[in-house]
């Protein structure tokens, strides 16, 4: 809540007075911190503090602090603590918080309470390092605790945590600086700019932030449960599985030492996540590395002196040097070259096979166009025949560089292993990067989480986790709560889905979208279909009457080619576009844009899909194939979308 200064000088004035009554021998420290901290419970803040602060250390934290920016447990420490002594005082505050719920049966997991240890500022000549597992904040930087743009927690839920904490916290007394006037004027008190632009905020607050606090109880299990070996969560679109992920991720970083390892196949999805790490888990942020896979895999190679050269133009044009030797043979069974590139990166390559016998008894998990001996030892010379192009342009492509990061790590384990590895969408891995994965996590408890949804695979292909000699039986956990979409978003992505064969990464039986729980009401979808030359209109006016503001909507593709189309389109609007590759999850005013590749994984208010006719394969089993593969990438883009979808179908 924003003040007037005239106001704030009393709160300050009030909360000196009562700490002073309240706790007369209270060192300077302390005062001054918990002035700070009470000056801020005339708004949506409240604070528990220690009763005999004044007489003993702390085996308990010294303050409660809860608001919208969630619970932190503080200590006010002159002196670094010790840091069992620390971990045994914020156990408390975690075992008597942890279990609040909310009106919506959702938990505060032990997780979720920040611990903060408050130091003296750097005015006093300090400077401050972390140094354990908590959060240390000089007393100068206490603003930090209410940034706005941390902000998850609804007034509601506020005052809902904050009345079971009172009566779990024994020997705390809440601590209230009220204005000295009745409270009802305390409005008159405030700056008007600041009213409006609280209301606005409240109006605009992200609603669904507040995961960052409650979790569903099945979540909350997920989070807590220890594996003895590699674990697996899956789970439809939008039903927490990435939520669950960095809530695991930060209790493990809790609770160990080595760093850890959020990665994906997904180049966009790890800055993002990163970035609402950060704002979940400050205190550990710096120990989890969020790298996309191939980002991981060249900076490993790099470190090793393994140079390679990867350069997607030069890769395509030497399948396609190799695909006009082959193509004689191949095309009369299927003439679309993405095929036979596909069969080539995905099942030979992506399945690690190294002689033409292997490729000859390798299943073909997900590829629906039967292929003979025959049949198989052509693609087999044209895979031959690619890897000598790209070895005379010396290049590398992205198989490659799993096979000799794969050889490096045999070679030569890591120097530092990982406490933890965490794989999100997990089933557009291919095989070999998948085994990579599970050589670098190593054994041990709590090591391998891999996360994802069969329906929700955007390359083709498949494997099962058994084929990568992953065992995670008893290990394995589906989330079936939606979150995200409202209910008119999810009947939608619902109907989209019809027609779709699940895969459920381990054979397993799954969960499909249309059996997910919906908890959200409301939301809307509409479809435009017309010929390419109406669409600019079409999209524009779409555009102009959006029920999200823009930089919350992402439009979004299902080709490169038409990726190029939409953005000339709207550059020659005027209408500023950010590409989803340098999307970071900040908040930007720009219209975010990509292909269903990059936009796997992330969450918009709004959604604008432009769908464009393409030339798909020409007949049987390949394209039946395609077709699956083209309804799984529409469930993917449709359900990005929160509250609103725009589905257009150009013809
Ligand atoms: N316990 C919860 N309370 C409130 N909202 C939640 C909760 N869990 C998840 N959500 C909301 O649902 C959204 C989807 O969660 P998340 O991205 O983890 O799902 P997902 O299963 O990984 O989705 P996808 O597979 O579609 O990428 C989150 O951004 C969050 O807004």
């Amino acid at each position: 809540m924003n003040l007037s200064r005239h106001a704030e000088r009393r709160v300050h004035q009030e909360s000196v007075r009562l700490l002073a009554s309240e706790f007369p021998r209270l060192a300077p420290l302390p005062r001054r911190v918990l002035g700070a901290l009470l000056a801020r419970t005339v708004g949506n803040v409240h604070l528990f503090v220690r009763q005999d602060l004044e007489e003993r250390g702390g085996d308990r934290p010294d303050a409660v602090l809860i608001s919208t920016n969630g619970v932190f447990a503080l200590i006010i420490a002159g002196e670094r603590p010790d840091e069992q002594a620390a971990r045994a005082a914020f156990r408390h505050a975690e075992e008597r918080c942890a279990g609040i719920t909310d009106h919506r049966g959702r938990v505060v997991p032990v997780s979720a309470i920040h611990p903060v240890v408050v130091v003296p500022g750097a005015g006093a000549g300090r400077t401050v390092r972390a140094a354990g597992p908590y959060w240390a904040l000089p007393e100068t930087d206490l603003a930090r605790l209410f940034r706005r743009e941390d902000a998850h927690l609804n007034r509601r839920q506020v005052d809902v945590v904050a009345r079971q904490a009172r009566t779990r916290l024994d020997g705390y007394t809440r601590l209230e600086a009220g204005l000295p006037e009745a409270r009802p004027e305390t409005a008159g008190l405030l700056d008007a700019g600041s009213l409006a632009e609280n209301e606005v905020e409240a109006a605009q607050a992200r609603p669904f932030d507040s995961w960052l606090t409650f979790l569903h109880p099945h979540q909350h299990a997920i989070v807590a449960r220890d594996y003895s070996g590699p674990a697996r969560i899956s789970g439809p679109a939008g039903t927490g599985k990435t939520v669950v992920v960095l809530h695991r991720l930060r209790r493990l970083a809790r609770n160990s030492t080595g760093p850890l390892l959020f990665t994906t196949f997904v180049r966009t999805l790890p800055a993002v996540h990163a970035a609402t790490f950060r704002r979940l888990a400050p205190e550990v942020a710096d120990r989890v590395e969020f790298l996309h896979l191939h980002a991981w895999l060249r900076r490993f190679l790099q470190s090793r002196g393994r140079a390679v050269r990867v350069n997607a133009r030069g890769i395509s044009t030497a399948f396609a040097r190799a695909w006009t030797v082959h193509r004689e043979n191949l095309q009369n069974l299927e003439p679309s070259i993405d095929y036979w590139r596909a069969e080539v990166d995905r099942v030979v390559k992506g399945r690690g096979l190294t002689t033409v016998d292997e490729y000859l008894r390798a299943p073909r998990r997900g590829r629906k166009l039967r292929l003979d001996a025959r049949q198989k030892e052509q693609v087999w010379a044209l895979h031959e025949t690619y890897q000598a192009k790209l070895a005379e342009r010396g290049l590398h492509d992205y198989n490659d560089v799993v096979s000799l990061a794969e050889e490096e790590l045999v070679r030569e384990p890591l120097t530092e292993s990982y406490a933890a590895i965490a794989v999100d969408e997990v089933q557009d891995i291919t095989l070999t990067g998948l085994r990579l994965l599970r050589r670098l996590a190593g054994d041990g408890p709590n090591r391998l989480l891999l996360v994802g949804d069969g329906q929700q695979q955007v390359y083709p292909g498949g494997w099962r986790l058994s084929d990568a000699g992953i065992p995670v039986q008893g290990r394995g956990e589906i989330l079936r709560v939606n979150y995200r979409n409202r209910t008119g978003v999810l009947d939608f992505a619902r109907g989209l889905d019809a027609t779709n064969e699940v895969d459920d990464l381990d054979g397993g039986p799954g969960v499909v979208l249309g059996q997910v729980e919906a908890v959200n009401g409301g939301g809307e979808c509409r479809s435009w279909s017309g010929p390419a030359a109406e669409l600019p209109h079409a999209l524009l006016g779409q555009i102009a009457a959006m029920p999200a503001p823009l930089g919350q909507t992402a439009l979004i593709v299902f080709h490169h080619r038409d990726l190029v189309r939409c953005r000339k389109l709207l550059r020659e609007a005027g209408i500023a576009t950010l590409p989803l590759e340098d999307y970071t999850g900040a908040p930007d005013d720009r219209l975010k844009i990509g292909t269903v590749h990059r936009a796997k994984g992330l969450e918009f208010r709004a959604v604008l899909v432009v769908q464009f006719d393409s030339g798909e394969p020409s007949g049987g089993a390949a394209r039946e194939e395609s077709t699956e593969l083209r309804n799984r990438q529409r469930l993917v883009a449709a359900t990005r979308a929160r509250d609103f979808v725009w589905w257009a179908s150009v013809r």
